[in-house]
Parts: structure tokens; C-alpha cells; sequence
């Protein structure tokens, strides 16, 4: 008998203003993945064929060696000593999700992958170890571990002892291998697995009445990218300032009424912001919302007036000839995956 099942995987905004590769938040916008096994057949291996919709359709490759979603999966069953997808495998691909723009596709991608494995292998994986096949691509947690638990969540990377530190080192071209054009069934099959416990996470309390609205620049803006432009070290003076507003954050976002004055100081930032706003026209003047992950989208916590926000930032963008569209967004579950 075939197998079919859904996997539906939500958007994240990382950082959250101080907490720069510490938090992260489900969104409601989604990565949903439908998958058909069949049932099992003596005819000869058929590769998986992949259909997609929605964000990034064209641009995302179909072809499961080269599919981040799919290719993430492969890790994981070549990992648990499985070499190949099933036979004749179908996917779809439906994605809410814009790429690139901060509100953290890839991790969803990746978190989509990491379930797509567990899946077709029938692993039962807990929760802990999806996460450190995840941290293997993704090596901030903020973004997958939000995707995967759901929520406001607060995350760190574990210390390794040596022999683990190497295992999670390695680069990413060795646990997801660019595949040759003409890779069989054989080629790659033993990618380095990831250490166990590589990160730990907490969920937080979050206010019902807050939403984010999310301001979508219309140009895409890779977290790499947005990477290369912050420092290798920060002055004492900036540290503590993060910390200090991240700490009083992590509880103000979950008190009830919210207190709009102690969040809206308490979301400001030293470490990555002021040095991406070159890379973003328009944000100098309104970083009195946050950047979403590594932007270029910004979000804006609300419980009101969330038209006029959005208009307001829309102005402001588009004295800098940026268009923008906008999104209203409530606080999503964490991944679910559902069999039919
Ligand atoms: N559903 C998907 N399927 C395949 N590849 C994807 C998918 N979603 C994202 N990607 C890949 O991830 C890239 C975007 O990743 P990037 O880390 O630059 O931005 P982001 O994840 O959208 O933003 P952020 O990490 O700041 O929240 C895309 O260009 C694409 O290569
Ligand atoms: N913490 C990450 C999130 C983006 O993936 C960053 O800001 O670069």
C-alpha cells in the first residue's frame, strides 16, 4: 500500500531585535510538503519527481539531488544507514514563504528536509536529534529550532568536547554534497553524522494579543550576505546593552497586558542592526521596529493599528524607491506532520 503525508513547516523571524542568533518566532506562513510513497516494487529505481508551488517557484530546483529540502532528507536517511529515497518517490512542494527576505525560508526548507528523512526512513526520531541534523546546514539555531518547536523560543549552541566540536565542523559541502549530474544511488553515501545534543532550546511565554506585522521589501537579501558586514568582536559596552534588553525581552513579550514602552526599549539592538542598515535603504529611519532575521523584511510587534504601522513603514521605504508589501501575522505552532 502507498503511504501519504503532509508536512507543514512555519515561517521564523530570528533575533527579535538583542537576541541576534539566540530567538526566534513561528509565523503563520508556511512550508508544506505533500509526499506519496508507493508501495514497494521489484521494477528498477525511479528518482523522486518533485512539483512545487508558491514562493520561489521559479527559481527552486526540481531535481532531488539538488532540492535543499530533499537533499537535507537524504542526509538523514544516508545517516541512518538508508542510501537511497524510495523508488518512485512524489513530492509537493507548496511554499507561503518569501526566500530571502529575513523571514527564515532556508531553515524551513531545512526543517521541511530534516522531517521529509524521518519520515521516509520511519525513523522516530525525537525532537532533539531532528534538531542536530538541522544545526548540521543550519548552524544558527534561532531560525530552525523556532520552525521546528513553534512558539518564542530561546536556544544555544551546546560546548562540544573536541571530537564533537570537529564532528560539527565540517563543512557544509560534506554533509550536503553538491551531487554531479550523473550521481547514482552510489555516489556520497556516507555524509558525516552530526554529534548528539548539539543544541539546547527553551520556549517562552507569549502575549496572545501581539502580532507581527512583517514590512516585505521586495528584494531579496541572503542571510550570508547580511553576515559578512558584522564584526568579529563587539566592545563590552555593546554586549551588555543586548543583554540587558534581551533578558528583560524574553519575559516582557510574554506579560499580559504588554507593556509597550518597556518592549520597545527593550527590542533595540548594538550587534547586528546598525551594521546591516547600509544594506537596506529605508531602514535607517524606521529602526523603530526590528529587522527580521537578516532582513531585508522588518517586523513590527503590535496589538493595534496595524494598517497604519504597515503604511507608515511603506512611506517611509518608499521615499527610498522601495516597494514593499506587508503581512499581518500571528504566532504559529511548530512543524506537523500529519498522515493520511
Ligand atoms: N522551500 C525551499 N526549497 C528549496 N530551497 C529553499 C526553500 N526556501 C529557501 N530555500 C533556499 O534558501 C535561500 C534563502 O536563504 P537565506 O538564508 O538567504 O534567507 P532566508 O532563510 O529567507 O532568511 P533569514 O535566514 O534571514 O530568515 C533561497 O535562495 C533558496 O536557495
Ligand atoms: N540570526 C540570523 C538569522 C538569519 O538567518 C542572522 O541574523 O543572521
Amino acid at each position: 500500500m502507498s503511504r501519504n503525508f503532509t508536512i507543514k513547516v512555519p515561517a521564523t523571524s530570528a533575533n527579535i531585535g538583542p537576541g541576534f542568533d539566540v530567538v526566534g518566532l513561528s509565523l503563520s506562513l508556511h512550508l508544506t510538503l505533500t509526499a506519496t510513497v508507493p508501495a514497494a516494487s521489484e521494477q528498477a529505481y525511479i528518482t523522486p519527481a518533485i512539483t512545487y508551488s508558491g514562493e520561489g517557484a521559479d527559481e527552486v530546483p526540481l531535481d532531488a539531488y539538488k532540492n535543499l529540502t530533499t537533499r537535507v532528507a537524504l542526509y538523514v536517511l544516508r545517516c541512518n544507514g538508508i542510501r537511497s529515497f524510495p523508488s518512485e518517490l512524489k513530492i509537493h512542494a507548496h511554499n507561503e514563504i518569501p526566500f530571502g527576505r529575513g523571514l527564515g525560508s532556508s531553515g524551513a526548507a531545512v526543517i521541511a528536509g530534516v522531517l521529509l528523512g524521518n519520515e521516509l526512513g520511519q525513523l522516530k526520531l525525537p525532537n532533539e536529534r531532528l534538531l542536530d541534523f538541522a544545526l548540521m546546514v543550519e548552524r544558527h539555531p534561532d531560525n530552525v529550532t523556532a520552525a521546528l518547536i513553534g512558539g518564542f523560543v530561546g536556544s544555544y549552541l551546546r560546548e562540544l568536547d573536541e571530537a564533537d566540536t570537529a564532528a560539527a565542523s565540517v563543512p557544509l559541502s560534506e554533509v550536503l554534497p553538491e551531487y554531479p549530474e550523473d550521481a547514482g544511488e552510489d555516489w556520497g553515501l556516507n555524509p558525516p553524522p552530526p554529534p548528539s545534543g548539539i543544541g539546547h532550546y527553551v520556549r517562552f511565554g507569549w502575549s496572545e494579543p501581539i502580532r507581527a506585522i512583517a514590512i516585505i521589501p521586495r528584494f531579496e537579501l541572503s542571510t550570508a550576505k547580511a553576515r559578512e558586514v558584522l564584526p568579529l568582536q563587539y566592545s563590552r559596552k555593546d554586549l551588555v546593552f543586548n543583554l540587558q534588553r534581551l533578558a528583560v525581552l524574553t519575559t516582557a513579550l510574554a506579560q499580559n497586558p504588554p507593556d509597550p514602552d518597556l518592549i520597545y526599549e527593550a527590542m533595540k539592538d548594538r550587534i547586528h542592526q546598525p551594521y546591516r542598515k547600509t544594506l537596506i535603504p529605508g531602514l535607517p529611519e524606521v529602526t523603530r521596529i526590528c529587522l527580521s532575521g537578516a532582513g531585508p523584511t522588518i517586523l513590527a510587534l503590535a496589538t493595534g493599528n496595524f494598517e497604519g504601522i504597515a503604511e507608515d513603514a511603506r512611506r517611509i521605504f518608499k521615499t527610498q524607491g522601495i516597494e514593499v508589501d506587508w503581512k499581518v501575522l500571528t504566532v504559529a505552532g511548530g512543524s506537523e506532520v500529519t498522515e493520511h
